[in-house]
């Protein structure tokens, strides 16, 4: 019991920092490219070669769904919005700098809350 107690408290501190997070992230200036999923309508390309396709939407429903084990499980989506979106986007283009700016918001704040 004394392990299961721990964990499950370690287990609630997680969650509280992943709701943290992506509280932030969502209403950061920049994310809004990465609000909701990509739309295949839209942008059928993008899922030939996006093979992982993640954002902030999908996130909060498997966040509030308790499909996050751990915040490390958490930081990996977060960190795939990202890497998809440098992928697929060229770097100067609006949404390639939006991806910078994110991740580099998501890296610092990270850090600081795993101090
Ligand atoms: C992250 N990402 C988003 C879009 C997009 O169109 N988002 C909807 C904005 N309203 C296109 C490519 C991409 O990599």
């Amino acid at each position: 019991p004394s392990t299961n107690h721990i964990t499950s408290r370690k287990r609630k501190e997680d969650l509280e920092v992943c709701h943290v997070i992506l509280g932030e992230l969502e209403a950061h200036r920049d994310s809004w490219p990465f609000l909701e999923p990509v739309d295949r309508a839209k942008l059928p390309e993008y899922f030939r070669v996006v093979k992982k396709p993640m954002d902030f939407q999908t996130i909060r429903c498997k966040l509030r769904d308790g499909r996050y084990s751990c915040r490390e499980a958490f930081a990996s989506d977060s960190r795939l919005v990202f890497s998809n979106c440098l992928f697929y986007n060229e770097d100067q283009s609006k949404i390639g700098m939006a991806g910078h700016s994110m991740k580099n918001f998501f890296e610092k704040r990270w850090s600081e809350l795993n101090r």
